[in-house]
């Protein structure tokens, strides 16, 4: 063979590498894009075996997960200060293997990164992969490479890889422990929740659909119709009963949503936050769709999801409607009951995404309580006198939660904080204040803010 066309087979056989593919997706992820997005991209291009996909979605969001512990080793065992960042990202892909991926040898794990580096431009810099990854191994035999901090918050910052004002937050509602705990929850992958659609079919049906391809599915204590499958399911659009509409996916906290807000058969409801209609489409759902369920949202691409999913799941008794639900006013009825599901910091659900702990700040986070403290205030005005409003958000943030709500009842003094409604399958939730919140580590589930708040009769 000659010396190009072994060259070029040579970088063949490289990008047709899990690792490779790993490391172009972190390439991009690095230069702004969403994780989920990149991957989606990259794997969509790569002839890859399912096998592969799995581990490149196992390195791409473990690297991206584990980046401030990978970081701080990089840091401490790299003699060279300043790394050109794709060096970086082959470190972190090596790191990531050796530190948390038991399966993998650690041979197989320093050599190809050794290659993946000569592959990729950085023949000269190979010696410091080879050198940095093998320091990693020889340290770890006698103790943790991982240098300790003194502060335990930000020592448990570090070990766990989240940003210090998020740990800082936590801390201030958990005490260590459990915060590690919280933390540990999100570094793993994330589980699957369904909910059945009770106009077509039973849980009982679908679980029998689920039985026959082999799937593992449990109904979900204290849940109607919830049912939670495991990790790793692959293409959701191919289980059973998603073409017909028997189910959402839907984790068992946002069906919490819903069912704080008790939708009743023939009411107005208006969703303010609508898309891509999760909780709107469950409104529909306990209301026999019998009524009118007005589902707002400023994302005319995020509509079109739920309208999707709407006839998907053969609803009929929803309109929906692009608005900017801080301003609009006038052309809408008065309602029995809204939802504001508030764009939040995500803060409650950083197992689904694993690059969100890097994109949030406390900045975008302030900007986050504006925007709901202004929708908040707009939509009480749709609502009835007498009528229900439940705010919700999946964030552990209590400025997003608890203190949002304390501020809407100081300047609205014509709302309090409603009972539960007598069905609501989870009371246990419900703290002292009237406000419910899913922990994670406690209920395993998403974490949830929500509460039920109603305007007084005159
Ligand atoms: C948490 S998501 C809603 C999820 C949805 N309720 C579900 O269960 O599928 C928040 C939504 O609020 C929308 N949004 C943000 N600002 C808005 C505004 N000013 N008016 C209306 N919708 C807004 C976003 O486009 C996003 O779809």
């Amino acid at each position: 063979m000659s010396a190009p066309s072994l060259l070029s087979s040579v970088a063949v056989n490289l990008k047709a590498t899990p690792r490779y593919q790993a490391y172009l997706t972190l390439q991009a992820i690095a230069k702004g894009a969403y994780a989920d997005v990149a991957l989606s991209r990259v794997l969509h291009q790569s002839p890859l075996s399912a096998v592969d996909r799995g581990l490149v979605t196992e390195l791409v969001y473990g690297t991206v997960r584990r980046q401030r512990t990978l970081d701080v080793l990089i840091d401490h065992l790299c003699r060279q200060r300043q790394q050109p960042l794709n060096l970086r990202l082959i470190l972190r892909l090596g790191l990531y293997q050796l530190r948390y991926l038991g399966q993998i040898p650690a041979a197989a794990a320093v050599n190809t990164s050794v290659e993946l580096a000569k592959g990729c431009g950085l023949t000269g810099l190979a010696g410091v992969v080879n050198g940095v990854l093998r320091a990693y191994l020889r340290i770890s035999q006698d103790r943790d490479p991982l240098p300790p901090v003194a502060d335990p918050l930000l020592n448990l910052a570090v070990q766990e890889s989240f940003p210090d004002w998020i740990v800082q937050a936590w801390v201030g509602q958990l005490d260590l422990p459990e915060t590690t705990a919280l933390c540990q929850f999100f570094n793993q992958p994330p589980t699957l929740d369904l909910r059945v659609n009770s106009l077509q079919v039973s849980p009982t049906e679908v679980l029998a659909a689920l039985a026959s391809a082999k799937i593992k599915a449990t109904p979900i204590a204290n849940l109607p119709g919830g049912i939670r499958l495991g990790p790793g399911l692959g293409a959701i659009a191919a289980l059973p009963g998603y073409d017909t509409g028997w189910w959402s996916v839907q984790d068992a906290a946002a069906q919490l949503v819903t069912h704080l807000l008790d939708p009743q058969p023939g009411e107005t409801i208006i969703d303010a936050c609508a898309a891509p209609g999760g909780k709107t489409t469950h409104i529909a759902e306990l209301m026999q769709d019998r009524g009118t369920v007005i589902a707002l949202d400023r994302v005319a691409s995020r509509l079109r999801k739920l309208k999707q999913n709407q006839q998907r799941l053969q609803l009929t008794c929803l309109q929906a409607q692009l608005a900017d639900s801080t301003q609009v006013q006038t052309m809408l009825p008065l309602a029995d009951r809204v939802l504001v599901d508030a764009p939040c910091s995500g803060l409650g659900t950083l197992h689904r995404h694993a690059d969100a702990r890097w994109r949030q700040t406390p900045t975008t986070l302030a900007q986050l309580v504006s925007l709901q403290s202004q929708l908040l205030q707009n939509a009480a005005t749709w609502v009835k006198p007498g009528g229900i409003m439940v705010y919700a958000t999946c964030s552990l943030h209590p400025d997003e939660n608890q203190e949002q709500i304390a501020n809407f009842l100081q300047t609205h003094p014509h709302w309090h904080i409603a009972p539960l409604p007598p069905t609501f399958p989870r009371p246990d939730l419900q703290s002292a204040q009237g406000w419910l919140q899913a922990w994670p580590q406690r209920q395993q589930m998403d974490g949830f803010f929500m509460v039920r708040l109603q305007r007084d009769t005159p």
